[in-house]
């Protein structure tokens, strides 16, 4: 991926985090992180949605850090080259909203 991640600045969470709140992204407590549940119909339908998320993760050279079990997937969304949250994990939130929106 082209350039060095920043953590996000004050500034930049103030502008970015409300829209991935709003679609139900929740910081994660004692951790620069955000998460998400997710619920599909059945085993098919998540490991889809896993299936299109890792490709797209690979493209970006950006990978989730998650748990499957069934039809739930948990997410957490991290850049380790930063220690925290950056701006790649917002975006990879958005492409994961895009992918759980098209498979419900
Ligand atoms: C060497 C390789 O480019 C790095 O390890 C990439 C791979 N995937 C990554 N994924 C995440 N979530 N954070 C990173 O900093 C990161 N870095």
């Amino acid at each position: 991926m082209a350039g060095k991640a920043h953590r996000l600045s004050t500034e930049e969470r103030e502008q970015l985090l409300p829209n991935v709140r709003a679609v139900g992204w929740n910081e994660v407590e004692g951790r620069d992180a955000i998460f998400k549940e997710f619920h599909f119909k059945d085993f098919n339908r998540a490991f889809g949605f896993m299936t299109r998320v890792a490709l797209q993760a690979e493209k970006l050279d950006h990978h989730p850090e998650w748990f499957n079990v069934y039809n739930k997937v948990h997410i957490t969304l991290s850049t380790h080259e930063c220690g925290g949250l950056s701006e790649r994990d917002i975006n990879l939130a958005s492409f994961i909203e895009q992918v759980a929106a098209s498979l419900s």
